[in-house]
């Protein structure tokens, strides 16, 4: 499903989120989770699609995706779904950045990570509309080791490089960093059972609350 109000214009952007099979998916959060892993996973997705869809910049988003359980439930949250070309995380975001661009050629065109419980829309905003200033930007995760966020303008070539130290990587790309400390919930990813803790204290989704509640116990925020 697409927000589908507005046309085309030059400050809207796609995003492209990917989501790989739950089976394989949070692994190292395996032993805090237990049973709960892939709901988490799931409620982690949804809370990150269904953010990301209340910023304003954000016209449509595009989740990658070759498992039925995480299709079904980021369609619910309006994601548009597509299947997993099943080559790897980039070649899954350049295949949802092929279907962005086919929806809607001259909007801009970024990669969103999965797993932002926190994500805030003001937060993601004011990202978009950094990136907006150059042909291909990047933010940084909370560790700045990582990626959560690769964007390109329209028309620019849309080469994404996540994966293990991928901050190095983007900037060896020249993709201008957007290290800025007003965009905490944009930058905290959650990997580990330290950083589903500092996503809670930043203050969750309701999906990610209720499944963190059950795994943390009450100390769970919503955002
Ligand atoms: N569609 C798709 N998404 C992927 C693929 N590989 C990784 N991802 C997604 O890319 C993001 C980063 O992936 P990883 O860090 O490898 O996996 P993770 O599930 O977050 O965590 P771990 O299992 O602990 O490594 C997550 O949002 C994943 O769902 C893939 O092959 N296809
Ligand atoms: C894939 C990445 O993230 P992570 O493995 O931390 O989820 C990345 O930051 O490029």
């Amino acid at each position: 499903m697409l927000k589908g109000m507005r046309a085309s214009q030059s400050s809207a952007w796609s995003l492209v989120v990917p989501v790989k099979t739950l089976v394989a998916a949070k692994t190292r959060l395996t032993r805090a989770a237990g049973p709960h892993r892939t709901a988490l996973a799931v409620a982690i997705a949804c809370d990150t699609v269904s953010a990301a869809l209340r910023c304003p910049r954000v016209a449509r988003v595009v989740v990658v995706t070759g498992d039925p359980q995480a299709a079904e439930a980021l369609a619910e949250v309006g994601g548009h779904v597509v299947d997993d070309p099943q080559s790897g995380l980039n070649a899954a975001l350049r295949f949802g950045a092929a279907e962005a661009v086919r929806l809607a050629p001259g909007d801009a065109v970024g990669a969103l990570q999965a797993d932002l419980p926190a994500l805030r829309p003001t937060e993601l905003d004011l990202a978009l509309a950094a990136a907006a200033d150059f042909d291909m930007a990047f933010v940084p995760d909370a560790a700045g080791i990582g990626t959560t966020f690769y964007g390109t303008k329209p028309g620019v070539p849309f080469t994404p490089g996540f994966g293990g130290e991928s901050r190095a990587r983007h900037l060896g790309r020249g993709a201008k960093e957007l290290d800025r400390d007003d965009i905490p919930s944009v930058r905290r990813d959650v990997d580990t059972p330290a950083d589903l803790a500092e996503a809670v204290a930043l203050g969750v989704g309701p999906r990610t609350a209720e499944v963190a509640r059950l795994i943390l116990g009450d100390s769970g925020g919503t955002a």
